[in-house]
């Protein structure tokens, strides 16, 4: 098929004709063998052409094919067999359960089981731009669409092509692989240069055949022709393809697009999956990075590493239980503990087939929850201990996470956890070893600030813990915003990955400046920052709340120098890359892995998914002209 393919070129075509007549004519002059070589010699030069570029083509279908079975690796959760798994997106068939939460892309096409204010964004399929509320009165979702908030269970009616959007991509008719800026000023010469040398080549044919034919007319030979002058003529025409082969650079945008695909195939042993052959080119560019912190500095493999409760912080050893629940603490406060990390939580402890246990999930809620499982808890018991009324998913806006549950002894508790500071100013009082809510003193509430900031400045992420007991059910379930205890500060430990500060180095050194923007603490982003060689002296580390109050000239004033934008909302991110492109007109890039990070990608003038977290959204923010 590739030999085929490779014989379609019109030099080759044309290379063959002549082929054929040379070896017409010269055995007809010359006769066996002599009158051969000729002809034979193109014949052999044919070949070797077909075959180099069939080889050729044949090994970047493969790499293609390489490229093709990592774009499919992408996860989704779903219960099948009873089991909670997670199975590759090609591998869903109609019946599964998929789990979706906030960020995910719609893996086919389902009716809504169960789930919390679930809203998705269907503008790909409709050009709706406002999210459309998913519930038991309009329970369809469909495949392509984006959770855009809540979280929920579907049940799969349709996979693949049968899906709505499936139809319409059949319709549409798939677009080829756009060519790259570079690609599409190459063909441009190598037209122009090729429409110039076919000129000159019919030019000489022309000029060299009416020369021939005057000589004869003048030798008063015109009707006298003998197979040298069929010769001669078909030697002219040999000159004029010889300058057609050599005019026309039909090479250069091949060579062009082997570099790039050269350049995938190395990125991709490196770990990194281009998904437009541009974004190599595009890349070489960059004069600013923009990096998210969590799972991209960082390796997202993150474990509960201090722990604050009753006014003690301890450290966990490595898989301990540690001193953590001693005597002291009552079986009431146990209790509350447990059911602020089990409860409050859009994760799962599953156990599979041969009864082994494994959490699914996101890394923060991962780390609590094994965290819990460590202390001693047990996830079903607790998970299912009360009625849950209402789940307010994590989103990135807000940082935090609630639920709101109806006790089986009557009245009704909140949870609530998140973003340590945030939290905090929620609460006003803080729980005791009794279990019991107590007023929490504007000293403490210094002390507990003070422990949240040492958490913070060792690199931890920090977490608050929550609760809030009613004995009145609140208007249609909403979760209050104040009022609440606190149980516990939690000290996560996210480790820096081992090449950043390396490549933080290069990249200095190349002239691109390094920011960092991540939704964490800021003294977290801080201490990271630090250790990764982003933040130095002059630096300037600022949060998201005071970004978005300042105004277009201050906002001129301090983005050169900013190095940290912590506790950034993902519209501060993008914002952040909006000014860096229309204000300094730089060149950024964009890194991220999880849902945050999407809008400020789409905006990016290169945007860079990691891989490891995988969440959808990041994924394909990619497709729209981005890279
Ligand atoms: N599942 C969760 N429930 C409650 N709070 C959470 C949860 N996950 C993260 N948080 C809080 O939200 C903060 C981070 O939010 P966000 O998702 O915006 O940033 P990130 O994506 O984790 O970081 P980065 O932007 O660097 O990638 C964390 O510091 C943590 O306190
Ligand atoms: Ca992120």
């Amino acid at each position: 098929m590739f030999v085929w393919d490779a014989l379609q070129d019109l030099t080759l075509v044309i290379l063959m004709v002549c082929a054929v007549v040379s070896i017409g004519v010269g055995l007809a002059t010359e006769g066996w063998p002599n009158g051969m070589y000729d002809g034979l010699g193109i014949v052999i030069s044919i070949f070797l052409v077909v075959i180099v570029t069939a080889v050729s083509d044949y090994k970047q279908s493969l790499q293609f094919k390489d490229l093709d079975k990592e774009k499919k690796k992408i996860f989704i959760q779903v219960t099948r067999d009873k089991h909670r798994q997670k199975i590759s997106i090609y591998d869903l068939v109609i019946g599964d359960v998929v789990h979706l939460a906030t960020g995910d892309k719609v893996p086919a096409d389902g009716i809504f089981i169960s789930g919390y204010s679930l809203s998705v964004d269907e503008s790909s399929l409709s050009g709706e731009s406002e999210p459309v509320n998913i519930d038991e009165k309009k329970p369809f979702l469909l495949a392509g669409t984006t959770v855009q908030n809540g979280s929920g269970k579907m049940l799969v009616t349709a996979v693949g092509m049968r899906t709505e959007s499936g139809k319409l991509t059949e319709t549409l008719n798939e677009g080829g692989e756009d060519e790259t800026p570079l690609q599409v000023k190459l063909n441009g010469v190598a037209t122009i240069i090729g429409k110039i040398g076919l000129g000159f080549a019919v030019l000489t044919f022309v000029v060299l055949t009416v020369r021939f034919l005057v000589e004869k007319a003048l030798h008063h030979k015109f009707t006298d022709w003998s197979s040298s002058d069929a010769l001669k003529l078909l030697n002219y025409f040999a000159t004029a393809v010889t300058i057609i082969v050599v005019a026309v650079p039909e090479g250069l945008p091949l060579a062009v697009t082997l570099s790039l695909a050269f350049a995938m195939k190395k990125m991709m042993n490196e770990k990194a999956l281009v998904r437009h052959l541009s974004a190599c080119e595009t890349m070489g560019s960059a004069t600013c990075i923009c990096t998210d912190k969590t799972g991209t500095l960082t390796t997202n493999h993150m474990v509960v590493d201090k722990f604050w409760i009753c006014g003690k912080s301890k450290r966990v050893k490595g898989g301990e239980r540690g001193d953590i629940l001693n005597s002291e603490t009552s079986e009431k406060f146990i209790n509350i503990l447990f059911q602020a990390i089990f409860q409050n939580t859009s994760s799962e402890v599953v156990t599979d087939k041969d009864g082994k246990k494994s959490i699914l999930g996101t890394a923060t809620e991962s780390a609590l929850l094994e965290y819990g499982l460590l202390l001693g808890g047990d996830f079903d018991a607790h998970h299912q201990e009360n009625i849950i009324l209402k789940i307010e998913p994590f989103c990135s806006d807000k940082k935090k996470m609630s639920v709101l549950v109806s006790l089986p002894e009557g009245g009704f508790r909140a949870f609530c956890k998140g973003a340590s500071e945030i939290i905090l100013r929620m609460c006003d009082k803080v729980v005791d070893t009794n279990g019991e809510p107590l007023h929490m003193s504007e000293e403490q509430t210094k002390n507990i600030s003070n422990v949240i900031d040492g958490f913070a400045c060792e690199a931890l992420r920090t977490l608050c813990l929550a609760f809030k007991d009613f004995d009145y059910c609140p208007n249609d379930n909403s979760i209050p915003n104040s009022g609440y205890t606190l149980i516990a500060v939690v000290g996560i430990k996210d480790p820096v990955r081992s090449e950043v500060k390396d490549a933080v180095q290069t990249c200095l050194a190349a002239g691109i400046t390094v920011r960092m923007v991540t939704g964490d603490n800021i003294n977290t982003a801080k201490a990271i920052a630090k250790e990764c060689g982003i933040l130095t002296e002059d630096g300037l580390a600022i949060e998201g709340p005071e970004f978005r109050s300042k105004t277009p000239e201050d906002l001129k004033d301090i983005i050169p120098r900013i190095k940290v934008l912590a506790r950034s909302s993902p519209m501060d991110k993008h914002t952040l890359v909006t000014h860096l492109k229309n204000m300094f007109k730089e060149v950024v890039a964009v890194t991220g892995d999880g849902t945050n990070d999407a809008l400020a990608l789409r905006e990016a003038d290169i945007g860079l998914a990691m891989g490891i977290a995988g969440t959808e959204v990041c994924v394909y923010a990619l497709w729209p002209g981005s890279l």
